[in-house]
């Protein structure tokens, strides 16, 4: 009885940084990542993760500035719901960055991003990232800590 919910995580960069956050709490609390969370309902992916990068750090992207680079699979060992986390890169970015109740933001030179104090899964698609690879991934945890098993594919577009 797997239940997928549908996460967003947007990478903003401008010249050579990345703007990363300190989550404050709930998924991910104490590990920097980029900005995102929860689609709404009827939300439209892109639109969620304009509203997540403007709620969590004040800044704000259209939605034709979010560039598609992966949708993620992460399943949890012994928990039925399976995270489907769409991973945007923007760097066309307007306003100031703000401190929020979420996310304390800072600047991170983007090939030196503090991997022990993030997601463990950030470390294996992270160069993807960084040269602009689109992909599709799978990984399986075991708790927060552990990746069992994980499968990337590029180009996830077909
Ligand atoms: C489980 N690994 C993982 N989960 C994330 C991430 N960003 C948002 N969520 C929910 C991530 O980078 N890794």
């Amino acid at each position: 009885n797997a239940k997928i919910k549908v996460f967003t995580l947007a990478l903003l960069n401008k010249d050579d940084e990345i703007l990363l956050g300190l989550k404050k709490r709930g998924l991910g609390e104490g590990l920097w990542n980029g900005f995102g969370g929860k689609v709404d309902p009827g939300e439209e992916i892109v639109d969620a993760a304009v509203r997540e990068v403007k709620e969590e750090c004040g800044l704000t992207v259209l939605p034709t500035d979010m560039e598609n680079l992966a949708v993620i699979h992460f399943e949890f060992v012994d928990d039925p719901v399976i995270l489907e986390v769409h991973v945007f890169k923007c760097s066309k970015l307007a306003g100031v960055v703000e401190e929020s109740d979420e996310m304390s933001p800072k600047w991170f030179p983007r090939d030196n991003v503090p991997h022990s104090q993030m997601w463990p899964d950030d470390e294996v698609w992270y160069p993807l990232y960084l040269s602009g690879t689109k992909f599709r991934a799978y990984f399986l945890f075991q708790g927060y800590k552990t990746i069992l098993s994980y499968i990337i594919r590029d180009f996830y577009d077909h």
